[in-house]
């Protein structure tokens, strides 16, 4: 995953994949995720204006007996994009294939891909942000024209064969919707932007996942992990098999209020998903700093941090919750920073006077 905030929103999980806080997840748990995903759109959890949508492009599609057109799903890391993508397959009744744009190094990697797809296949490009320019152009003229230029041969002597292509659906997934180039941008027909999770789709979530698991989740405790799983499934569903087991190996089994509590507390989420570098530096702007305004280096240093990781890793959620703000002279505490560490913000000048 990349790094930078270019746009100054940032979904990266590079440095984030050991929290257990983090959005992104590696290979071991994308295992333990298969078994909850939902398969079908109406299993999907929330996101219904998208999941309105798509189910109205796939049916139209059904019903014509054709591919439907190409789908872009954008949206942070863990909020259901490759689970979209397969569930799209699955109710067209078609088989998915699953590529990368990191893992496409060269044109001719995708032309191979492509030229092998059977007719109605969907081809699912993961980080679609992240494909090569050369790669790229190929995608172009096969989503719009179904056909590629297979190069023969090298140097002067190389010409270009056109092969005719099946009709296919592309479905791109990017973390970073604002980084894809206009003109393949402009190739999908139907764009699905997906958002953040209520508590409350969270909790569905959870007592879905739960009944796969096998366990009995109190409602309680749904809504507890709901609340510190940061707008995400992917957190949430990692939260609840932490507290399961929790239950198993401290408590009596049961997945209630206060194992939900007990298991969080020994992974240091506390009750808004905050984890220990986020408190770490909320804690070190409003009790070294008198709440900013702070330079991002100065700040990193006294965490112990990369001024990187403190902005790539902590800061987007601190900022989306409201806690600290980004000004040009530094990183400030707001109020809502100041009362969930329960400190109290030091009187301003100027209001000394007041009232
Ligand atoms: N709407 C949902 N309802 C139920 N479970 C969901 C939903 N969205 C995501 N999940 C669960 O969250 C986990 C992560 O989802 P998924 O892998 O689809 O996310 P993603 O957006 O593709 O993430 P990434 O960009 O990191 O690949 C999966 O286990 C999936 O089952």
């Amino acid at each position: 995953m990349d790094g930078g905030a270019a746009d100054g929103t940032d979904f990266s999980a590079e440095f984030a994949s050991e929290r257990i806080v983090a959005a992104g997840a590696d290979e071991l748990e994308r295992a333990a995720e298969a078994a909850l995903r939902p398969r079908r759109l109406d299993e999907f959890v929330g996101q219904s204006v998208v999941r309105d949508q798509l189910s109205l492009v796939l049916q139209a599609a059904l019903a014509r007996g054709n591919a439907p057109e190409h789908v872009l799903l954008s949206g942070p890391p863990g909020l259901g994009k490759t689970t979209l993508a397969m569930i799209i397959a699955s109710e067209l009744g078609a088989s998915l294939r699953v590529t990368s744009g990191p893992a496409i190094q060269h044109a001719g990697d995708l032309a191979a891909v492509l030229s092998s797809l059977e007719e109605g296949e969907v081809l699912f490009i993961d980080e679609i942000h992240r494909l090569a320019r050369p790669a790229e152009e190929l995608l172009y003229m096969a989503m719009e024209d179904f056909r590629v230029d297979v190069v023969v041969g090298k140097g002067a002597g190389a010409s270009a064969i056109p092969l005719s292509l099946p009709p296919f659906t592309a479905v791109g997934a990017t973390t970073r919707a604002g980084l894809l180039p206009a003109p393949l941008r402009d190739r999908f027909g139907f764009t699905g932007h997906l958002d953040f999770y209520s508590a409350d789709e969270l909790e569905r979530v959870l007592v879905r996942s739960a009944g796969l698991l096998g366990v009995v989740l109190d409602p309680d405790a749904a809504s507890e992990i709901a609340g510190r799983s940061r707008g995400t499934p992917r957190i949430a569903n990692r939260l609840l098999r932490r507290v399961r087991d929790w239950a198993q190996v401290r408590g009596d089994g049961g997945l209630d209020l206060r194992a939900a509590r007990a298991a969080l507390e020994v992974y240091e989420v506390d009750p808004i998903g905050l984890d220990r570098l986020d408190r770490a530096v909320l804690t070190a702007l409003c009790t070294r700093f008198a709440g900013g305004p702070v330079g991002l280096a100065t700040l990193a240093v006294t965490v112990g941090e990369e001024s990187e990781t403190v902005e790539t890793v902590a800061e987007p959620y601190l900022v989306r919750e409201g806690l600290l703000g980004r000004t040009p002279r530094g990183r400030v505490a707001t109020p809502a920073a100041w009362a969930h560490l329960g400190l109290t913000p030091p009187r301003a000048e100027g209001t000394l006077f007041d009232g």
